[in-house]
C-alpha cells in the first residue's frame, strides 16, 4: 500500500544538543536503488545514543534521528536490492557489511566501509537524506536512526533473521550484546582456562561476561562502582565482583595485579572513561596481557599510559560492535537465542513506547537500569 509513496509516521526527533527529543509527526521518503525502508518496531536505547544527544560526538550532527539498536520489518526495497524482501524481520546494522569492499574481503575486521564515510555525516551512500519535519530535513544516526516508526537503511546495514524471533528482544543484538560478547569471543580471542577482568557492568560488560564464559575463561572479575552491580555480575558469570572505591589506600591496577599472581590474560574497558582505559591496560600480565577498548570516550578525551608498559608486551586494542560481521554472524547468534544457549531477555530491565522514549532516556541514567526497549508501533 506504502510503496513508492512517501510515508508521514511518528519518530522522536533531536533538534539540538543537550535537549529532550520531541515527538514529531515526521516524513520519509521511498527507498531508492540500494535501499530498504523498514519498520521499526523496537529499540532499545544505547548510551551511545544518550552520548551523541549530549553533545560529545563529533559526528553528531542535529536536528536528527537517533537510535541504533533496532529491530523491524521491511516495509518496501529500492532497485538493486536482493538479499531481503517485503515482510523480513530484520535486525539494523550500524556496522554494516557489503562483503565486496577492501575492509569486508580483508578476513581481518568486520569495519565494512561501504557506507561508513555518509554514514558519519548523516546522510544516505548517495549523500541525500529520507527524513524531513515540518520543511526541514533531518539526519540519519549510525546508518540506522531507529528512533522512528519508519526508517531508510543501505542494503549493507541490515540483517533478515528468524521472523519467529521475538523483535522486542533481538533488537539488542542490534549493539550491546552483541558488542560485549564478541569483544570477548572474536576480538580478544578469549582462551579456555585464562584470566579475565571486565570494567563497568552494563549492558556490554554483562555481554563480556558472557563472551568470557562462553570461551571457558577461569578466573572472571568484575569491576563496577556500584554494589549494585555484584549480583548482576555474578548472575551473568563473573567469578569476583570489585568496587575499586572500597580498596582503601590500594589503587585498582595493584590490587588485581597482586591478586592475580602479576595481572589479567584479558582486560576489557567497558565504561568509555579514559582513566579507566589506562587502568585496564596497567592490570594486564607483563609479555601477553591484552587489553580492550570498547567504551566511547567523549570529544578530545585521549588515552595515555607510559609506552614501557606496551614494550614489556602488553597489548591494547579496539572493539567495535564486537569484531562480529553482521549480516553473515547475526542469524546463528539469533538461532542460539531461539534454542536457549544465548542470553538476551535478561538484560532488559526497563521498558517504554516512543511518546516516552525521553523517560527511558532517564532510566538509562539510572544505576538500576540495563537496557531499556522502546515499542515503537
Ligand atoms: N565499541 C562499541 O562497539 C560499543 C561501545 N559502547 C560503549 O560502551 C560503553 C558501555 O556501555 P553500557 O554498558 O551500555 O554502559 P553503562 O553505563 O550501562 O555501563 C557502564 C558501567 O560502568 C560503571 N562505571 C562508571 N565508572 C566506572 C569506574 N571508574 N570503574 C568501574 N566502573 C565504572 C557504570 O557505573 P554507574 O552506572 O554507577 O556510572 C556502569 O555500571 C559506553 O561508553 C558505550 O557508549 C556501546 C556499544 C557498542
Ligand atoms: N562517533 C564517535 C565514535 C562513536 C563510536 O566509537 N562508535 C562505536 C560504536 S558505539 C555503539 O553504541 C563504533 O563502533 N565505532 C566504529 C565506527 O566505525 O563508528 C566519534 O566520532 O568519536
Ligand atoms: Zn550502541
Ligand atoms: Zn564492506
Amino acid at each position: 500500500m506504502t510503496k513508492g509513496e512517501t510515508i508521514k509516521c511518528k519518530a522522536a526527533v533531536a533538534w539540538e544538543a543537550g535537549k529532550p527529543m520531541s515527538i514529531e509527526e515526521i516524513e520519509v521518503q521511498a527507498p531508492r536503488a540500494g535501499e530498504v525502508r523498514v519498520q521499526i518496531t523496537h529499540t532499545g536505547l544505547c548510551h551511545t545514543d544518550a552520548y551523541t544527544l549530549s553533545g560529545s560526538d563529533p559526528e553528531g550532527a542535529f536536528p536528527a534521528i537517533l537510535g541504533h539498536e533496532g529491530a523491524g520489518i521491511v516495509e518496501s526495497v529500492g532497485e538493486g536490492v536482493d538479499h531481503v524482501k517485503e515482510g523480513d524481520s530484520v535486525i539494523l546494522l550500524y556496522t554494516a557489511e557489503c562483503r565486496e569492499c577492501k575492509f569486508c574481503k580483508s578476513g581481518k575486521t568486520n569495519l565494512c566501509q561501504a557506507v561508513r564515510a555518509t554514514q558519519g555525516q548523516g546522510v544516505m551512500p548517495d549523500k541525500t537524506k529520507r527524513f524531513s519535519c515540518k520543511g526541514q530535513e533531518l539526519n540519519h544516526f549510525m546508518g540506522c536512526s531507529t528512533f522512528s516508526q519508519y526508517t531508510v537503511v543501505s542494503q549493507y546495514s541490515l540483517v533478515a533473521i528468524d521472523p519467529k524471533a521475538p523483535r522486542d528482544k533481538t533488537c539488542l543484538l542490534g549493539c550491546g550484546v552483541t558488542t560485549g560478547w564478541g569483544a570477548a569471543t572474536h576480538t580478544a580471542n578469549v582462551e579456555k582456562g585464562s584470566t579475565v577482568a571486565v570494567f563497568g557492568i552494563g549492558c556490554v560488560g554483562l555481554a563480556v561476561l558472557t563472551g568470557a564464559v562462553d570461551a571457558g575463561a577461569g578466573r572472571i572479575i568484575a569491576i563496577d562502582t556500584n554494589d549494585g552491580k555484584e549480583s548482576w555480575a555474578k548472575k551473568f558469570g563473573a567469578t569476583e565482583f570489585i568496587n575499586p572505591t572500597k580498596l582503601g589506600d590500594k589503587d585498582i591496577v595493584s590490587h588485581l595485579v597482586e591478586i592475580t599472581d602479576g595481572g589479567l590474560d584479558y582486560t576489557f574497558d567497558c565504561t568509555g572513561n579514559v582513566k579507566v582505559m589506562r587502568s585496564a591496560l596497567e592490570a594486564c600480565h607483563k609479555g601477553w596481557g591484552i587489553s580492550t577498548i570498547i567504551g566511547v570516550a567523549a570529544a578530545g578525551q585521549e588515552i595515555a599510559t607510559r609506552p614501557f608498559q606496551l614494550v614489556t608486551g602488553r597489548k591494547w586494542q579496539g572493539s567495535a560492535f564486537g569484531g562480529v560481521k553482521g549480516r553473515s554472524e547475526l542469524p546463528g547468534i539469533v538461532e542460539r537465542y531461539m534454542n536457549g544457549t544465548f542470553k538476551v531477555d535478561d538484560y532488559i530491565t526497563h521498558t517504554t513506547d516512543l511518546d516516552n522514549i525521553n523517560k527511558g532516556f532517564e532510566y538509562m541514567k539510572q544505576g538500576e537500569c540495563i537496557r531499556c526497549v522502546a515499542k515503537m508501533s
